[in-house]
């Protein structure tokens, strides 16, 4: 009884914060793309940026004129992406650099792969991630949603960490926005659990990693401020939006999602919080939310 209760609990807490998101949409319709100056000379690294968010993410970058490092584990996805951006923008500085969040070596080899290039890096965006995925293991042995969506970015940005504050002090600190959502409101960490052995629930699992993400930017964005380090974090929500993230979603609810989808989700909302969360005062600690 005990184990129905605590898996049900969060699949019930995940899609009432679902509702209250699609009612938010509903209600606020219309917005704006912030406007951004131009960022000729400044790198920025997208993880996931293949596709979905952090593709519309990256070609925004790269129209802007910044240096963008997709960072994936998909290449041929990857090395696609990068072809259309260069020639939506006409910007030539877009690349693909192979990264496996769900393996800390394949994070490391990432870091010193591009620390040997001697790049700045002003702009970390932390947006990859997997929702709903049946119970699976990081290569370290971690459930995938906490081991990817959380304990990978965490590694990435403490190895970038060096380099973002170097790049921040030559004027216009640098910036790390991570990709969280809404859901964490509903997430639980079990500190006796963090993997989920004794009852799992992906919808659970990826609550608890997306609210990891959060804690985890606002101590870093202490830690900074703290040292008057020239970098800012900040966490964004982008709402709800039409990706393959939904993917996992079980066969009832994929054929409910997708009328609503089509009336509610958002498309380049998305973008919009990402690039609202880059225009962030210097030392602010935010949650950015979508709309
Ligand atoms: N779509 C939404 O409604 C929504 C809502 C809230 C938060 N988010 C968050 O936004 C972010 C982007 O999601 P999206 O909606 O664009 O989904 P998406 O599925 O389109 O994109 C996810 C990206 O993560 C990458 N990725 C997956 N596993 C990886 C791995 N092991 N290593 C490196 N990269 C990997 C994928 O290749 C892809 O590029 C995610 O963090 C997601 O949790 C999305």
């Amino acid at each position: 009884m005990w184990r129905l209760f605590a898996f049900i609990l969060p699949v019930i807490r995940l899609y009432f914060i679902g509702v209250k998101v699609l009612i938010y949409q509903l209600l606020h319709k219309s917005f704006t793309l912030p406007v951004l100056p131009r960022q000729n000379g400044r790198v920025a690294i997208v993880t996931g940026g293949a596709r979905g968010m952090g593709y519309e993410t990256s070609r925004h970058l790269a129209s802007l004129g910044t240096h963008v490092v997709i960072a994936g584990n998909e290449e041929e996805e990857g090395l696609v992406a990068v072809k259309k951006i260069q020639k939506q923008t006409g910007h030539r500085k877009v690349e693909f650099m192979y990264l496996d969040l769900a393996s800390l070596k394949s994070v490391q080899q990432f870091v010193q792969r591009f620390k040997a290039r001697g790049l700045p890096l002003h702009t970390l965006v932390n947006n990859a991630g997997v929702m709903l995925v049946p119970e699976r293991k990081t290569e370290d042995g971690f459930e995938l949603h906490f081991g990817l969506n959380y304990l990978g970015h965490f590694l990435l940005t403490n190895l970038l960490l060096d380099v973002l504050r170097d790049s921040g002090q030559s004027g216009g600190c640098s910036r790390i926005v991570t990709v969280s959502s809404a859901t964490h409101y509903g997430g639980r960490l079990d500190l006796n659990d963090l993997q989920g052995r004794s009852c799992y629930c992906s919808h659970g699992a990826y609550s608890q990693s997306k609210l990891a993400l959060v804690l985890f930017t606002y101590q870093l964005q202490e830690r900074l401020w703290a040292r008057a380090d020239p970098v800012t974090a900040n966490a964004v929500d982008p709402g709800m939006v039409d990706t393959d993230l939904y993917q996992n979603l079980c066969s009832p609810a994929q054929l409910a999602k997708k009328p609503v989808a089509k009336l509610l989700f958002r498309s380049s909302s998305a973008l919009q919080t990402s690039l609202k969360a880059l225009t962030c005062h210097c030392r602010q600690v935010t949650m950015v939310q979508a709309g």
